[in-house]
């Protein structure tokens, strides 16, 4: 449905894209991680059109991304895109007019948008009034309004409350499951792992590794802990494929290379005295995350 080929774009000597490419499918939730500064609102903008790539393209069903494609894309972007001034109902209405419904179509959504993200009592309330949580949720009616065909998110969780987060979550599972191809961006890593079927992790402007969550563990190893209370200092040093991340109470904990064959590392703990516990962690997106950016991430 959405494909982003080869999308690079410069500012002066900085390369905000480099060469970023993924696919995202009919009904996919596709979560676009990456640190501050790493390329992620550069590479949406360039999606939607408010900025043109210097090289690569974005196609959408299989042809360039043209106006009247993107009147029917919804975008929440990362600075807000409201009027201040105007009501939150006149607003989500007129934005819907504006991406083609037709009045009463208008005036159905605003209305059921403004119920199911519990803005009814703001309907007509000037946006400028409202806390910066209830702003976004108006930003989040606006992306959805006018019942799109492709979903772009930057940073939709940004200063919503839990219950919100949980609205918002149901939200975009309905979307994706009525075949909306859904992009986000988070730094809340533990709702990227809850909610998508696919993440990519940007750095520097390129994407350094995309996949499911799966696949990124299946290359990236486990973490084992072994509970030999009796095992000394050092004891796991020099085994194949394995790091010491460190000891604690007697649990040695062990980043082991993905591969590995688990049983020298079982046979030399045994030979240290009893094991009381051998346990494969598989990590976490934050896990694979920092393993995939390192420490020094832009
Ligand atoms: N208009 C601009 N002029 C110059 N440099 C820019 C401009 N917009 C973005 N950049 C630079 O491009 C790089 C990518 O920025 P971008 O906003 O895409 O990152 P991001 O991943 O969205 O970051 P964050 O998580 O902080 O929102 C950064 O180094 C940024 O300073």
């Amino acid at each position: 449905m959405l494909r982003v080929d080869g999308v690079t774009k410069r500012y002066g000597d900085v390369l905000a894209c480099d060469r970023v490419s993924f696919d995202v499918g009919a009904g996919e939730l596709f979560g676009f991680v990456g640190g501050n500064g790493a390329g992620k609102t550069t590479t949406m903008r360039i999606v939607l059109g408010v900025l043109a790539p210097d090289a690569g393209e974005v196609r959408f069903r299989g042809a360039p991304v043209d106006h009247a494609a993107r009147r029917r894309f919804g975008y929440l972007p990362e600075e807000r895109g409201l009027y201040p001034r105007m009501r939150v109902l006149d607003q989500l209405v007129y934005l819907a007019e504006l991406h083609g419904a037709d009045t009463n179509a208008a005036h159905r959504a605003a209305e059921q948008w403004v119920a199911r993200l519990g803005l009814r009592e703001h309907r007509d309330t000037e946006v400028q009034r409202l806390s910066l949580g209830n702003q976004q949720r108006v930003q989040l009616a606006a992306a959805l309004v006018h019942d799109p065909l492709l979903l772009v998110l930057d940073e939709p969780f940004s200063g919503l409350d839990p219950l919100a987060v949980d609205v918002l979550v149901e939200v975009l599972r309905e979307q994706a499951a009525a075949g909306v191809p859904v992009v986000f961006s988070s730094h809340q890593l533990d709702l990227v792992e809850r909610l998508c079927d696919r993440v990519g992790i940007i750095k520097g402007g390129r994407v350094v590794a995309g996949g499911t969550v799966a696949q990124l563990r299946a290359g990236s190893g486990s973490t084992l802990v072994v509970d030999a209370p009796a095992a000394p200092a050092g004891w796991a040093a020099g085994l194949a494929g394995v790091t010491v991340l460190g000891v604690h109470n007697g649990q040695t904990r062990l980043r082991v290379a993905p591969g590995t064959d688990d049983q020298p590392i079982l046979a030399a703990a045994l030979a240290t005295g009893p094991v009381r516990g051998f346990t494969h962690q598989h990590p976490s997106l934050a896990e694979l995350y920092r393993d995939a950016v390192g420490v020094d991430s832009r």
